[in-house]
């Protein structure tokens, strides 16, 4: 009753600004599921041998006219795909990074999220915020889970590495490494940067510092670049194991896992290991110094709450931390994509 007498009082007042920004909100999460139910489909894969036209891609997909056409239109509104004599054909990001025998194949990162949709839910995300607390793999400390589980721990593993080729190659031509001799890359993973950094640097070496299981994978990807003679790896936990000798220290989508308790606890210890003119490089995608955007750092800033217990970070609030335990000289780069480094020297 009390609702119908609200109604009816209800006087007509037209809105000050329009509402797409409150469809964008939500039409947002079709756009990502119409994308990876695309990869899922192989249709990169499909349309990579050659072009086709919406009644081929339902035949080959075996799907009706109109779901294939909603996956169709999606990509090639968000850049993925284009329209030529009727035919769907690849935009170069797609064939950049959405096809398997490219060595920049970011699909396997897609993979991990599909595989763990039930993070990225309403009801995941929801308990996330009010328990501040990750969810991933039913809640608790992802990277213990992998020491365990040797198969979360590879697909977690190729997931990053698939993320991380593009901007390996990028950020070592941002920054003159020709004087340090050897590169310990914390929580190294796949060692995709050691990778990027060996071979634009040709007298530098690397050493993968990551969990012991993370480290036998991380073989696999140095074999297969045949990078044995220059980039090994060290098994070790970076909380409680002291650092081997190095004359430089990366981490890259290291910091925003922790909390900046922990993050300074890191690069404090990085300042202690390293020798006098030594340099620390972050590698992360930050917020600007407002900390208002951009906005896959607001992105990204949610994720970790599925996954870990940090954020993101802006230049401002890493220098800072760098400053704060003696490093001189800090910069803020931007490298590639959404990606910057943030550098500071002994
Ligand atoms: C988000 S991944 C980043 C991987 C890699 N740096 C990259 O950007 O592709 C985090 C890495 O930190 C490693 N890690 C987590 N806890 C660690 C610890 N206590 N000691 C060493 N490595 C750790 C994980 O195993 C994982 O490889």
């Amino acid at each position: 009753m009390e609702t119908t007498d609200k109604l009816d009082n209800i006087s007509l007042c037209e809105p000050r600004v329009d509402d797409c920004q409150l469809w964008d909100v939500f039409l947002g999460i079709y756009g990502y599921s119409a994308l990876l139910i695309a990869h899922r489909m192989k249709l990169f894969a499909i349309l990579a041998k050659k072009p086709h036209t919406l009644e081929e891609i339902c035949s080959i997909l075996d799907i009706k006219s109109r779901p294939a056409e909603a996956l169709l239109v999606a990509a090639v509104n968000l850049g993925f795909l284009r329209i030529k004599d009727g035919k769907y054909l690849l935009m170069p990001v797609a064939e950049e990074y959405l096809l398997e025998n490219s060595p920049n194949y970011f699909g396997y990162y897609w993979d991990i999220i599909i595989d763990n949709h039930e993070v990225y839910s309403f009801a995941s995300l929801e308990k996330a915020i009010c328990t501040d607390t990750a969810q991933a793999y039913g809640g608790g400390d992802v990277f213990k889970s992998h020491e365990e589980n040797n198969e979360s721990a590879l697909k977690f593993t190729r997931a990053m590495h698939s993320v991380s080729m593009g901007s390996a190659q990028a950020w070592p031509k941002f920054i003159n490494l020709s004087k340090y001799r050897l590169l310990l890359d914390v929580g190294g993973g796949s060692g995709a940067h050691s990778i990027g950094a060996v071979s634009k640097w040709s007298k530098l070496q690397a050493t993968i510092f990551d969990l012991a299981p993370v480290c036998t994978i991380a073989q696999e990807f140095i074999d297969k670049y045949a990078l044995h003679e220059r980039i090994n790896t060290y098994a070790g936990d970076m909380w409680n194991d002291a650092f081997p000798s190095a004359d430089l220290h990366f981490y890259s989508n290291i910091y925003h896992d922790w909390t900046p308790e922990k993050c300074l606890f890191l690069t404090e210890k990085s300042f202690k290991s390293l020798e006098q003119g030594g340099r620390i490089i972050v590698h992360e995608l930050l917020y600007n110094d407002k900390k208002n955007g951009p906005f896959s750092a607001v992105g990204c800033s949610m994720l970790m709450l599925g996954w870990a217990e940090g954020k993101q970070y802006s230049g401002k609030e890493l220098s800072k931390m760098m400053q704060k335990v003696g490093f001189k000289d800090i910069q803020v780069i931007p490298t590639f994509g959404y990606f910057s480094i943030v550098t500071g020297v002994k």
